[in-house]
């Protein structure tokens, strides 16, 4: 008896232990789940550096993710350090400090990748190695960035260029096909119901998604992947679920554990099967690549030439399927999701929208009324440098940046940035998106979709002069007024600085030219026939965003960006003191590994100009 007491004495002691110790636990992994704030930045006077709790690793790992990290820029500035797991990393906003850490390969104070931080970006096939974008700066980097850099030079995208008007010719083709099936007409007779009658409603985000794909098809392996021609694609439902993996990675440290432990639950097996099924398609591509030589221009034409530095041998099988994949995936998610952005903030800026429409018609991008020519000419290379339309371009890419966690870099050695040292070992991010939207950065506009930002004054004037012959008001002085030419937060060179959207340095974007093409000719083309509107969703949020301003106003609180510096004597008011469309379209902002358009909301209403 005594022996059993003592028996259940133990197992009470024990089972008391063991539910201290889980408690424990369970506090100790609370407390490193929480994000901490610790650098002062310069600009904050104060006590110096203190650690307090802002907030759980949740609402990082949220798709408000790059909003929270802009917030918080904004709270604490240039420099804050976030603590994460076991793991600190420093958020580093400050433009100028940003180039002098990333910009150089050579200077003492680079800082290079470090593969760790992008293990995830390495899942699509197996076994997991090192690519392109997740390398660290070594000779094997090196020898695959110099070996695919020239596939995005000028005289090879002139090769592709014809390819990527066919599709942009076949998007024209869709969404004229798309309106009789869409239309809204309400069998009135009238101009306006003519109108309703030619308009279709458009899921651009499905589009842009189909002809990125398609363009990087081609450039990959010479290959149509036919998701222009609108029907069911493998790819995108391979990839789309690939993608949905590696943010379960990025959200969930215990993600591989549970791939490999938990098979049996619909969800991680569904994982798994994406990941082996992306894995097989890109080895059946490579095989066929390998059968039949893809041709001078591919992407994994170049690739097939790499020679591994450790070896002097071509790259290996599993080596070159991890670099097709990566290429295919970097080359095709983020351009997708920057078309749509920038069709999506047309449709939310008639005005800005009626510029770009001057510029093209005086190109002779539009159907010309004059003459009763209902066709345009077609686009040509030298039409993808027009200033307006790179405008609208880059500032639809410092709003919705779509990499927007941008790079993350290691320190090698005790680093010093905006006055801090961050000591060795410590990781960076510098990440575009809260870059970009900084008022720090970009002025009291900075929320603004405002494309002249990025003209200078006689490019703006020339706009003017085509405005005039659409019949339109000026709009250059008080845009300029708007976004504060001549402050220092928006002199050209601080503007360059702070133009992050592909990085900078040796390792920024490597697509970037391809990126552009793809924007320019497609913005061009859709711009050029058609008039773009938002489609329901995206109305009523703008609906919203007007609501909610009158209310303020009505409030008697202070007018929509109450600080913004208006030296154009009045004349930026309609630039300031109206509801500001781009937030409907942050509203609509989720991270998913990229920043992408939550669905539904990028459906858009075309309308033909003729
Ligand atoms: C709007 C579209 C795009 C954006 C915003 C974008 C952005 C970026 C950024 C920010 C990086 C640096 C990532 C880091 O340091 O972690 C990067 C790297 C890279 N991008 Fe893009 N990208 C775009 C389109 C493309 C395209 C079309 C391709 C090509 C096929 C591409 C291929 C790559 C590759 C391979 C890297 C790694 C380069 C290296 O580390 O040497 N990207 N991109």
């Amino acid at each position: 008896m005594a022996y059993q007491e003592v028996a259940l004495l133990i197992q009470f002691v024990a089972g008391a232990a063991a539910a201290w110790l889980c408690k424990q636990f369970a506090v100790w992994l609370c407390t490193f789940y929480s994000t901490q704030r610790w650098l002062k930045t310069t600009s904050i006077p104060g006590p110096p550096a203190s650690n307090k709790l802002i907030g759980h690793v949740s609402t990082l790992l949220s798709d408000r993710c790059p909003l929270q990290l802009a917030d918080w820029a904004n709270s604490y500035g240039p420099v804050y350090k976030l603590q994460l797991l076991n793991r600190a990393c420093v958020i580093l906003t400050d433009p100028a400090a940003a180039h002098e850490l990333i910009r150089w390969g050579n200077s003492e104070n680079y800082l290079g990748k470090t593969r760790e931080l992008y293990r995830a970006l390495e899942l699509g096939t197996e076994p997991k190695m090192p690519n392109i974008l997740t390398s660290p700066d070594d000779v094997y980097w090196k020898a695959v960035r110099q070996a695919t850099a020239p596939c995005f030079s000028i005289s090879n995208l002139k090769l592709v260029f014809p390819w990527v008007l066919q599709l942009c010719d076949k998007a024209v083709h869709h969404v004229t096909s798309s309106s009789s099936s869409s239309s809204t007409a309400d069998g009135k007779p009238g101009p306006a119901a003519a109108a309703a009658a030619a308009a279709a409603s458009i899921d651009v985000e499905d589009l842009a998604k189909r002809f990125t794909a398609d363009v990087i098809g081609h450039m990959l392996f010479a290959e149509d992947l036919k998701s222009m021609d609108m029907g069911k694609s493998q790819y995108l439902e391979i990839f789309a679920a690939l993608l949905e993996e590696v943010h379960n990675h990025f959200s969930n440290p215990l993600r591989s554990l549970m791939l490999k432990a938990m098979g049996w639950r619909p969800e991680v097996a569904r994982g798994r099967d994406a990941l082996a099924i992306h894995d097989q398609l890109m080895g059946a591509k490579l095989k066929a690549q390998l059968a039949s030589p893809p041709p001078e221009y591919t992407i994994t034409g170049h690739l097939l030439k790499v020679r591994d530095p450790a070896t002097g041998q071509p790259l290996s099988f599993a080596q070159a399927k991890a670099e097709m994949a990566i290429m295919m995936g970097a080359g095709f998610e983020t351009t997708s999701h920057a078309l749509s952005w920038t069709l999506a903030a047309l449709a939310a800026h008639p005005d800005v929208q009626d510029t770009l429409a001057a510029e093209l018609a005086a190109a002779g991008l539009t159907p010309n009324k004059q003459q009763q020519q209902q066709q345009q000419r077609p686009l040509e290379w030298g039409d993808l440098a027009l200033p307006y339309l790179n405008a609208v371009i880059k500032e639809s890419l410092r709003l919705f940046s779509p990499a927007a966690l941008g790079t993350s870099r290691a320190c090698h050695k005790d680093v010093s940035v905006c006055g801090h040292t961050l000591p060795k070992g410590m990781h960076v991010i510098i990440p575009p998106y809260p870059i970009g939207v900084s008022i720090a950065n970009y002025g009291p506009t900075a929320p603004r979709f405002i494309p002249e930002r990025w003209l200078d004054t006689q490019q703006l004037e020339h706009l003017d002069a085509l405005r005039e012959s659409a019949g339109l008001l000026p709009r250059a002085a008080a845009a300029a007024a708007a976004v504060g030419f001549g402050h220092s937060s928006n002199s050209s060179s601080s503007r360059k600085l702070a133009e992050l959207a592909f990085s900078t340095g040796p390792r920024d974007c490597v697509g970037q030219s391809l990126a552009k093409l793809e924007l320019q000719a497609m913005i061009a083309t859709l711009a050029g026939h058609f008039a773009l509107a938002p489609g329901k969703a995206l109305q009523e949020r703008l609906a919203g965003i007007a609501t909610a301003a009158a209310a303020d106003e009505a409030a008697g609180s202070a007018a929509v960006d109450e600080d913004a510096d208006v030296d154009g004597e009045g004349e930026s008011a309609g630039f300031v003191s109206q509801p500001n469309p781009a937030d409907a379209l942050k509203a609509c902002i989720m991270y998913h590994v990229t920043l992408q358009p939550r669905g539904g909301n990028m459906v858009l209403r075309f309308t033909p100009r003729c």
